[in-house]
């Protein structure tokens, strides 16, 4: 049976960096793998006066690091056209469906139409809205629209982008990107809890007594230093892909591994999220902005970033879950750019023994009688490494008898991971098959705004005492403090 997917993928923002550093690769390996064939072809817009030629130059540039043999680029970027349009003139859209319903004679595409918003987010509204009141849509095909991040700046702003979307897509028609749920680690979560009893049935506040989900960056903010500093850590990587993995780490079983059921279970785990009151944030939020260092600029010395900046490039958090599963247990979350390292890691923290029976006199010398035996801890290593690691206690090789720390360690071989796809690539091609599962929906969204706004809005009212960190570290003292102040400390430390 073939595979191959039949659409017309329309990229707003075709010149982009997006475009040219994700999707022009990952459609290039749905190609190579066969998904996609003779029937599909892309316009790429964007208002530079571009040729087809010369847009084949860039698409066939865009792929440089994959090595594929030139025949097969060549016939590839044939498929791709070029039109130059300003999203904000009606007049274009009409050229664009003209070529939209020539491409779809010619390449057999049954109507089916994908359009990609690879552009800044304050122009979702307009292109949703001329792509309905210019007859752009099908009746005969499907209509899916992908909405990069960041969907909003808050609350107020994301439900006045969906309401535009809404106004011309179904919820089932939209695909919010958070390129962490395509990510082969993150979509192991729910593999690893809900195929394997043994954590399932100590997956709750009885046995674990903490987790931790860091997401480390060792880069600073690089070309997108304009949208950053607008954003900051805590819209950029809390709002959607912490929460979301929290979501995925916390959730109740789906009665079936669908769509719909696995959005009614995240859904229910980010309302139970605690709301912080204002007075709240300071004592369970940490932010951090990172100064100079021995080879890095301070973040306010970056181009394009004022001077007097206090934009966030760190946040540190403890989150509490109301509910019977999790009640109790914090959630500590990280993230920040110019950290010690590149890497996304889990870890979860198991209760130690009640009763360390191994060393009495410990025992005897100490009211907590299981300070001398280390927690299990399952860490989830989602990159560069991708595996398991599982701490335990054994005994130590030898005469007598003591307990030392041991790992478990399972990671995919290098051949396996090399081959998988990236994460734009798999949501490209859910997208192709219809499969929102690994995209964000409505309420997940609003949930998560929700909760980040309190900490926005106390933060802007409260000046911070930036730059607080060195490139280099983990972020400022507070963050280890956060934990310290609970009686526990970072798995990962450098
Ligand atoms: N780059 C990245 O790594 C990531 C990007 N994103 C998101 O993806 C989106 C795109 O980002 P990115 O590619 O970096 O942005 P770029 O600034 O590189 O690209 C913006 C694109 O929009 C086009 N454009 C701007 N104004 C108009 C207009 N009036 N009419 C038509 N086209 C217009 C530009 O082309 P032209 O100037 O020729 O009109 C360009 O193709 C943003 O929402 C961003 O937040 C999300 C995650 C990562
Ligand atoms: O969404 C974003 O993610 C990247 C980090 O993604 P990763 O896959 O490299 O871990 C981050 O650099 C960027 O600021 C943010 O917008």
């Amino acid at each position: 049976m073939s595979n191959e997917k039949i659409a017309l993928f329309t990229i707003f923002g075709g010149t982009g960096d997006l475009a040219q550093r994700k999707l022009y690769p990952s459609l290039f390996k749905l190609y190579q793998k066969g998904y996609l064939k003779d029937h599909f072809a892309v316009i790429g817009t964007a208002r530079r006066p571009w040729t087809d030629d010369h847009y084949h130059e860039v698409i066939s540039d865009s792929l440089a690091d994959l090595n594929a043999d030139q025949e097969t680029v060549t016939q590839f970027a044939s498929h791709f056209y070029y039109q130059s349009h300003d999203v904000t003139d009606a007049e274009h859209y009409r050229t664009l469906k003209k070529l939209s319903e020539k491409l779809d004679a010619q390449y057999g595409l049954q109507g089916n139409r994908i359009f990609y918003l690879a552009m800044a987010p304050n122009f979702f509204g307009t292109i949703a809205q001329h792509l309905r009141s210019e007859n752009i849509l099908t009746d005969n095909g499907f209509n899916r629209v992908i909405i990069e991040k960041p969907f909003g700046h808050d609350y107020e702003s994301a439900k006045e982008l969906n309401d535009q979307l809404t106004a011309t897509f179904n919820e089932n028609q939209i695909y919010r990107i958070d390129h962490y749920l395509g990510k082969e680690m993150i979509q192991n979560i729910t593999a690893i809890r809900f195929g394997n009893n043994i954590w399932e049935s100590l997956w709750n506040n009885r046995y674990i007594d903490n987790v931790q989900i860091t997401l480390s960056e060792k880069l600073g903010v690089e070309e997108r230093a304009v949208y950053y500093d607008n954003s900051g850590a805590l819209r950029d990587m809390v709002q959607n892909h912490i929460l979301q993995i929290l979501s995925l780490l916390t959730m109740d079983q789906p009665v079936e591994f669908t769509e719909n059921d696995i959005d009614v279970e995240k859904v229910k785990a980010l309302r139970s999220l605690r709301p912080l009151k204002p007075e709240e944030v300071a004592t369970n939020f940490v932010r951090g902005q990172y100064g100079a260092g021995d080879d890095a600029k301070a973040y306010r010395d970056e181009d394009k970033i004022s001077s007097d900046s206090n934009t966030d490039t760190f946040v540190a958090g403890k989150v509490m879950i109301d509910n019977y599963r999790w009640s109790g247990v914090p959630f500590y979350i990280r993230t920040g750019k110019r950290l010690a390292d590149k890497f996304t890691r889990i870890d979860v923290v198991f209760k130690r023994p009640v009763v360390n029976i191994f060393n009495h006199e410990d025992v005897r010398a100490n009211d907590d009688a299981a300070t001398s035996l280390d927690p299990n801890i399952l860490t989830i290593n989602v990159e560069p490494t991708e595996g398991f690691e599982l701490r335990m206690n054994a005994k130590a090789i030898g005469q007598g008898f003591a307990t030392t720390p041991v790992k478990l360690n399972y990671s995919h071989d290098a051949e396996a991971t090399a081959g998988s796809p990236e994460a734009y690539e798999r949501l490209l091609h859910d997208a192709l098959n219809g499969d929102a599962t690994n995209f964000t929906h409505w309420q997940e969204v609003a949930d998560s705004w929700k909760f980040v706004d309190v900490i926005q809005k106390y933060w802007d009212e409260h000046q911070p005492e930036f730059p607080n960190y060195r490139p280099g570290t983990m972020g400022p003292d507070a963050a280890d403090e956060l934990l310290r102040q609970d009686g526990h400390r970072w798995v990962y430390r450098n």
